[in-house]
C-alpha cells in the first residue's frame, strides 16, 4: 500500500520502465566489475536518467527547502529511487564492492570480512534458520543475500525496484552455483508481488530509507510475513541530536539525500512509531553506531569514506578504501570527468559521481556528528493471532 499521493508504479509503468533500462544498460549487466560496464551505455538514455534524477535537486539549497519541496519527491519516490540506482549502480561496484552498505569494524578487522559480520549479525538477530524461506527487501546487486544464504542455508528472495540491479544479481547468482537458493524479483516494496504470509523471515540492509512512508513499507513486509515471523531492518535516520532549525545539519542532510537517492529522511522516533503502527511487536531497537563510538582503538564506521588511512589492516584494504576515500575520489572522478570527455563514459557520469562524494562528505560529517546512523537496528515480530 502507497499513499494515495504517492506515484507508486503500475503495471504499464514497469513495461515502459523495463524498456527503458534495457536500451540505457545495453548488455552491461553482464560486464565484469563496475568500471567495465559503466563504459557500456547508452549515451542519450543515460542523459535522460541524469535529467530524471536530477530535476529534483539541482538548485536546491537548505535554506530555500519547503515543505513543498521535499513533497514532491516523496510522490516521485520511484522514479526517483529507479533513476538513482540507474546512475550509481556501477560506481557503486567499482569503488564499494557488492553489498551495498555500511557496517562496523572490530578492532583490527578488514573490510571485507566487517562487511559480511554486519549481514550475519542481522541474519542472525532475526533467527534465520536452514530451509527458511527469507525475502531481502531492497536487495541490490545480491551480495547480502548470497553471503546469508552461505551463512545459514536459507532461501533468499531478493527485491528490488531497478531491472538493471536484478540482472546483475542473477548473474552473481548463476556465477556462484546458488540459483537454487535464490530468487530475484523486480518490485516495488510498497507493492510487494508476493501473498500474504509467504515468508518465514524478512530483512532489509538500508533500503527502505527510499520510502514514501516507512509504515506503508513496513505494513508491506508484515502483509507477506507468516504469524509468527520476524523482520529485521537496518534503518538510516537522522538521530536525536538532529536540528532541523540548525542549517548545517538540514545541508548535512540534504546532500546525503541528494547523493543517495532519498526523497526524504526520517528521525530515530519515526521509525520506531513507524514499525509498531504497521502491528509489529518490537523485540529490539538501538542504533549499532553508538555502540563501538566512544571506543578510538575501533574505527568508526565512515572512515572509508573519510581521510584516515590508519585504519587499514592490509595493502588490499589501502587498495579497497583508495577507490571510496577522499584522496580516491579526487583523482578516480578526474578519470571519470575524462572518460566523459573523451565520450567513452555517458553523459554525466561525471555529475552523478560528484554528487555521490557530495554525499560521501555529507555522510562523514553526519556521522562524526552523530547527527546520522545507518544502522539503527529494529527487530519486529509478527503476532501469531
Ligand atoms: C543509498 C543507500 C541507502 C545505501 C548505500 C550505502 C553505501 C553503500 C553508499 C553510500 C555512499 C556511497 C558512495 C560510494 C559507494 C557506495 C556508498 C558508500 C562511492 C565510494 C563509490 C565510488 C565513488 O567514486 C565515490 C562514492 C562515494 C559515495
Amino acid at each position: 500500500m502507497v499513499d494515495s499521493t504517492s506515484r507508486a508504479l503500475l503495471p504499464a509503468d514497469q513495461a515502459r520502465n523495463m524498456a527503458f533500462d534495457k536500451i540505457l544498460h545495453k548488455n552491461s549487466s553482464a560486464s565484469q566489475g563496475g568500471l567495465r560496464a559503466m563504459i557500456n551505455k547508452d549515451n542519450e538514455a543515460h542523459k535522460a536518467a541524469v535529467v530524471e534524477y536530477f530535476q529534483h535537486w539541482d538548485d536546491k539549497k537548505a535554506e530555500d527547502e519547503t515543505e513543498a519541496v521535499r513533497q514532491s519527491r516523496v510522490i516521485d519516490y520511484a522514479s526517483l529511487t529507479r533513476q538513482y540506482y540507474n546512475l550509481a549502480t556501477d560506481l557503486y561496484e567499482y569503488g564499494w564492492g557488492e553489498a551495498f552498505h555500511f557496517c562496523r569494524f572490530a578492532y583490527g578487522e578488514a573490510f571485507k570480512s566487517a562487511v559480511n559480520r554486519h549481514e550475519h549479525y542481522l541474519a542472525s538477530s532475526i533467527g534465520i534458520k536452514p530451509g527458511m524461506r527469507v525475502l531481502d527487501v531492497g536487495c541490490g546487486v545480491g551480495g547480502p543475500a548470497r553471503e546469508i544464504v552461505k551463512f545459514t542455508g536459507c532461501h533468499v528472495t531478493g527485491l528490488n525496484i531497478n531491472n538493471y540491479q536484478i540482472s546483475r544479481a542473477k548473474q552473481y547468482a548463476v556465477k556462484e552455483g546458488l540459483t537454487h537458493k535464490l530468487d530475484f524479483v523486480q518490485g516495488d516494496f510498497m507493492n510487494l508481488p508476493f501473498p500474504d504470509d509467504s515468508f518465514d523471515a524478512v530483512y532489509v540492509i538500508e533500503a527502505t530509507v527510499h520510502a514514501p512512508s516507512l509504515e506503508s513499507a513496513y505494513r508491506e513486509i508484515f502483509r507477506v510475513l507468516k504469524p509468527g515471523g520476524v523482520f529485521g531492518v537496518y534503518e538510516w535516520f537522522m538521530t536525536d541530536a538532529y536540528n532541523n532549525d540548525d542549517l548545517a545539519h538540514r545541508q548535512i542532510r540534504l546532500d546525503i539525500e541528494q547523493g543517495d537517492g532519498i526523497a526524504q529522511m526520517l528521525k530515530v522516533e519515526d521509525g520506531l512509531a513507524a514499525i509498531q503502527a504497521a502491528g509489529f511487536t518490537l523485540e529490539t531497537h538501538y542504533d549499532l553506531a553508538e555502540d563501538d563510538s566512544n571506543d578510538t582503538s575501533v574505527a568508526p564506521w565512515y572512515w572509508p569514506l573519510g581521510t584516515d588511512l590508519r585504519y587499514a589492516q592490509s595493502l588490499s584494504d589501502v587498495l579497497t578504501v583508495l577507490r571510496m576515500n577522499r584522496f580516491g575520489r579526487v583523482v578516480s572522478h578526474a578519470f571519470i570527468f575524462i572518460l566523459e570527455l573523451l565520450q567513452i563514459a555517458p553523459a554525466g557520469t561525471g555529475k552523478t559521481a560528484e554528487s555521490l562524494a557530495k554525499a560521501a562528505d555529507a555522510l562523514v560529517e553526519g556521522g562524526k556528528k552523530k547527527l546520522f546512523t545507518p544502522m539503527y537496528l529494529m527487530v519486529g515480530r509478527k503476532p501469531e493471532f
